[in-house]
């Protein structure tokens, strides 16, 4: 398999010779029609208000076969060492399920492991959930705290939040599931003061066992359970950990039980992992998390696939880099008209930014093209109400992903002047998409819109378990594909050590160092 950067493709040279479609020019019933292509868990990417035409989607098969971009996928799922480096595989597909061959690491069937995690996961969530598992007080738990930061926070956050509407409608028994990961003590402080510590199990998640931040949460998580002076409790029996079995947590004695991963789940990657699965298991039960997972399976099957416009993520991907590559675009926006997705986009802003914010190729030298953008969103319509302003007057022209499903998740609503407040969602989206792609002329230039402005569109009928999962997979592979069409290694974060380095330094006086001890002056 041969790896090379994307300017020393034919295949680009000939995409940067294609001037963009003008969409006030080319979007039509028809086209919308035709353009979209099936993601998995019921869930459709449509690309009708994208600026490309036949000979562009012509050209980025042809630059998806000289990159061998499912070929990529193909080795990364049967184990080749894609994670170059920290010299390590990267399986986080297969915590959802098969993609490719059998993979043996560590001297251990890899699938199989992450199997066995997943079968105590649910045996131990059963357990709490019917009750046979206690507080150490004999009451039942009704509250899960997941304590972790970056890949072990905002990924099942996100999940938790985006689910937790599905759930209640679909009568699911729940348990409320809260979050600290910032080491600002607040953080902690706003969750735990209103805890009944009783009936609280607190998930420790940390694949290192050695972020600073998660750490010094689980401290002030025990000092709160020592100073309580609840009789009889002992704050072991409500605490489990995720981990991996290399980590200083590993060997603990001060948790009920141990959950594992390993190095081969990057954390931003490890929603569908132990991670995820602990604390999403716990509030939703394991067969929402299942349902869930089978989503995700689906959409990572059909990105197998090495035709181009069958391939909701590559040709996404492959989108998005016609956008930030030919057409210059530095930033892209992520628009779920969902509130239940509020977090989703700072899930994303990790996973994408961290995975493909790099300036070297996979060998360590210096690239001469653009790679990741810059993320950010909001849900709609709140953002309308902000930023939009800027993305349809603005300067720059910001790529934007819209979001969005035909029913709500509580399925309660009200007729307020001829409609519901989910068609009135719904027709804000679709007049979105179009108010940025064929924008308006007027004789005031302050009320002028360009348009040209591109979109996409992921949506589905609901934000149901199979249709999240199809949802973050898409995105995680879409990431990976471009990763490989950069060629650069996606699952590596260099980037943000030397803060935390840093950070350290000044914790320890600084040591001689003026300039961090002028700043820390300040504070
Ligand atoms: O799970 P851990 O090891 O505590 O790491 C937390 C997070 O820290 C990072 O390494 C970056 O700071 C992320 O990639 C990761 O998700």
């Amino acid at each position: 398999m041969t790896f090379k950067n994307l300017d020393t493709s034919s295949a680009f040279k000939q995409l940067q010779a294609l001037p963009a479609s003008d969409l006030k020019l080319v979007l039509s019933p028809d086209r919308i029609k035709a353009c979209h292509a099936y993601a998995g868990g019921g869930l459709t990417y449509h690309y009708g208000a994208m600026p490309v035409a036949q000979e562009h989607m012509k050209v980025l098969q042809q630059l998806s076969d000289e990159l061998s971009l499912t070929g990529k996928y193909q080795a990364l799922v049967d184990g080749k060492v894609m994670n170059t480096g920290e010299n390590r595989l990267v399986l986080h597909h297969l915590t959802r399920g098969q993609v490719g061959k059998s993979v043996t690491a560590d001297g251990e069937d890899k699938g199989a492991f992450y199997q066995a995690q997943l079968e105590k996961i649910k045996r131990f969530s059963d357990q709490v959930r019917s009750g046979a598992i206690l507080g150490s007080t004999g009451k039942k738990f009704s509250t899960v705290v997941q304590i972790g930061i970056g890949g072990s926070d905002l990924g099942p956050r996100a999940l938790y939040l985006a689910l937790k509407g599905w759930c209640t409608s679909s009568e699911i028994e729940l348990l409320d599931a809260q979050f600290i990961s910032n080491v600002d003590p607040d953080d902690a402080q706003a969750v735990l003061q209103n805890l009944d510590l009783e009936s609280t199990l607190f998930i420790l998640v940390s694949k290192s066992g050695t972020t600073l931040e998660t750490l010094t949460n689980r401290d002030l998580v025990f000092q709160a359970i020592a100073e309580s002076g609840i009789r009889g409790i002992d704050p072991a029996k409500h605490m489990v950990a995720v981990t991996s079995k290399t980590s200083p947590l590993a060997a603990s004695s001060s948790v009920l039980d141990s959950f594992f991963i390993d190095d081969y789940i990057g954390g931003r990657y490890s929603s569908t992992s132990a991670v995820g699965a602990v604390v999403l298991s716990l509030a939703f039960g394991f067969e929402t998390f299942k349902a869930f997972l089978n989503g995700a399976h689906e959409a990572d099957m059909l990105a197998l696939n090495p035709k181009v416009e069958e391939n909701a993520a590559l040709l996404d991907a492959l989108l998005g880099v016609y956008l930030r590559n030919v057409l210059q675009y530095p930033t892209t926006a992520i628009l779920p008209y969902s509130q239940a997705l509020s977090r989703f986009p700072a899930h994303l802003q990790q996973l994408d930014m961290e995975s493909n914010g790099k300036h070297v190729n996979r060998d360590g030298q210096n690239l001469s093209y653009p790679t990741g953008p810059v993320i950010f969103g909001e849900p709609g319509t709140n953002g309308q109400h902000s930023f939009y302003q800027l993305l349809h007057q603005g300067t720059d022209i910001v790529p934007l992903q819209f979001i969005g499903f035909s029913e709500s998740q509580y399925q309660k609503d009200v007729v307020v002047e001829g409609s519901t407040s989910q068609e009135k969602l719904n027709a804000n989206l679709v007049a979105q998409i179009v108010a940025f792609a064929l924008g308006k002329s007027d004789g005031n230039a302050n009320k002028q819109f360009a348009g040209n402005r591109p979109s996409s569109l992921l949506c589905a009928r609901q934000l149901d378990p199979k249709a999240l999962g199809a949802l973050l997979a898409h995105y995680e592979n879409k990431v990976m594909f471009q990763g490989f069409v950069w060629n650069l290694n996606s699952f590596d974060q260099e980037g943000v050590q030397l803060g935390k380095v840093l950070a350290a330094k000044v914790l320890d006086g600084c040591k001689g160092d003026e300039v961090l001890k002028a700043f820390s002056e300040l504070l």
